[in-house]
């Protein structure tokens, strides 16, 4: 964002007026949010978004608020803030130096400039902030979180709303800064959006209105082998569930023909429950795959055409192995759940592998890297592209609450989804879904990204009905279906 701030700045919008308009804008949601009963008071940094502050509480205090100013660095201001502090000044809005009595607090502090750790009396407020207990707002982004990451510099305000200027910052949705973000509310501050276009960010927000751009194409005159002849690679004994939801979840996302390879003593379970599919019946030794299971299958692999590896399939030498071939047949393959076990242990054999998506949660993202759970958690960014320096050509969907999807140097957020989708085979939906949209167009990103977003979404619908708590991923792989058919309606 600063740098769409300097060119509208270089485009001849002086950063005063920008500061000015960015008040404006804040006041108007104010007068929309904010009863005249009750006591601001704005906690001001010497940044421009303490500028921004400034502003904001001349703007109330002339529309007769009970607002005052909390001015938390009185040395170190930018010129525009100094400016405009001293118009507070002159206006007569009253300063104070505490904020037991307010009802609502401002958080002006940092917005996006935050470059380092807070420390000291900085450090101190914002904690008291945050144990106020009083409804906090916060301008921009929570003081305290990276922009650019979502990470956490030392301490964060934790807001129950935020009003963010132009555009929503990265950080604002990316764990943990959309923990301290609250509601967030996206105010228009006048900047020309040709400005906003130039820049072509690295970093996109799924939004629902663009995703029927990454539908892939269908053809009048089609046959099935056309939308991809899938091979989804999974199943145990005491996992049958997982690669039945997946293949279903990719014959739903629009797969052209659909076989499972599965121990013998799963086929069974396929054959009654996804009459779609076609079957490869494997060894197995204990209602594992044996390790014979690996020549078995490649010696059928030719015809397909993308493979779905992992769903189910247990832990196992020949399970590594299973994966080892898939790696080597230089196929299309997208891995998931114990084949991200197996990937983990043979990965440096395939830093330059093409056609390959990776779906982890963090705990087994965190075993690829090598670090903890909680350092994935911590910063999903950050972790995500030291995956993409190693493995540069892989595509990987970093699952959580927020899903980052990494495609060489670009990275989607996913915001949609809620809670009812933790539950043990929501990611075989999801692999399968990605595995049937990737089978119909090459693309592994746009695969990845609508495949999260369809899940996501089907998701949200399905909450409008249920409750979380009975949320099915059975249910999800049904409303993929409807979400589809709402995409093809504005195609
Ligand atoms: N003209 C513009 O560029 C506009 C900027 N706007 C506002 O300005 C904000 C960005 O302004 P700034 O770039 O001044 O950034 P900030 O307001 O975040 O403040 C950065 C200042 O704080 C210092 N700082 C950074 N981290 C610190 C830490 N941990 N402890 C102590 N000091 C620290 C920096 O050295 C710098 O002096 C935006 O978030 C937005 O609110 C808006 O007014 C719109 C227009
Ligand atoms: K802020």
């Amino acid at each position: 964002m600063h740098e769409v701030d300097q060119m509208a700045i270089d485009g001849g919008i002086p950063s005063l007026q920008l500061m000015e308009q960015a008040g404006n804008a804040l006041f108007e949601a104010f007068v929309q949010n904010v009863e005249k009963t009750e006591k601001i008071v704005i906690v001001c940094g010497g940044g421009n978004n303490g500028g921004d502050g400034y502003v904001l509480s001349r703007l109330l205090y002339a529309a007769d608020y009970d607002v005052f100013i909390f001015p938390l660095e009185t040395t170190k201001l930018s010129l525009e803030t100094r400016m405009n502090r001293e118009s507070c000044v002159v206006a007569g809005v009253p300063f104070i130096d505490i904020f037991e009595e307010a009802t609502v607090l401002v958080d002006c502090v940092f917005g996006t400039g935050l470059d380092r750790d807070i420390q000291g009396t900085y450090k101190d407020v914002i904690e008291q902030m945050n144990a106020s207990e009083k409804r906090i707002i916060a301008v921009d982004i929570p003081s305290g979180v990276d922009s650019a990451t979502g990470k956490v510099l030392g301490v964060a305000v934790q807001a129950h709303e935020t009003y963010t200027l132009q555009t929503g910052k990265i950080g604002l949705y990316i764990y943990p800064g959309r923990l301290h973000a609250g509601n967030v509310h996206i105010l228009d501050i006048g900047i020309p959006e040709m400005y906003i276009q130039s820049i072509h960010p690295k970093t996109h927000l799924i939004a629902k209105k663009e995703m029927v751009d990454f539908l892939p194409d269908r053809f009048m005159h089609s046959n099935k082998a056309d939308y991809g002849k899938v091979l989804c690679v999974g199943g145990s004994i005491h996992m049958s569930g997982a690669i039945t939801m997946a293949s279903l979840s990719a014959l739903r996302s629009g797969a052209g023909m659909m076989t499972c390879a599965v121990p013998e003593s799963v086929r069974e379970v396929i054959a009654t429950n996804v009459f779609e599919s076609m079957i490869i019946p494997l060894s197995d030794v204990a209602g594992i795959i044996a390790p014979k299971a690996v020549d078995e299958l490649q010696a059928q692999l030719d015809p397909y055409s993308v493979i779905l590896v992992g769903c189910g399939i247990g832990r196992s030498e020949a399970v590594v192995d299973m994966v080892k071939m898939l790696l080597d047949s230089k196929k299309p393959l997208i891995i998931d759940a114990d084949g991200l076990w197996a990937f983990r242990q043979i990965q440096d054999h395939y830093t330059d592998r093409e056609h390959v998506i990776l779906t982890p949660h963090p705990k087994e993202f965190a075993d690829i890297m090598n670090i903890t759970t909680k350092e994935v958690i911590d910063d999903f960014l950050y972790w995500g592209k030291k995956f993409m320096e190693k493995f540069p050509k892989a595509t990987l969907v970093l699952k959580s609450e927020t899903t980052l999807i990494f495609h060489k140097d670009e990275v989607w957020i996913n915001t949609y989804g809620n809670n009812g989708l933790a539950k043990g085979g929501s990611g075989d939906v999801l692999a399968g879904c990605i595995t049937g949209l990737y089978a119909q167009n090459e693309d592994a990103a746009k695969a990845a990204v609508l495949g999260v977003f369809l899940h996501a979404y089907a998701g949200d619908r399905v909450k409008k009905r249920k409750s979380v708590f009975s949320l099915l991923p059975t249910d999800v792989l049904k409303e993929i279906q409807q979400v589809l058919r709402k995409l093809e309606e504005h195609r």
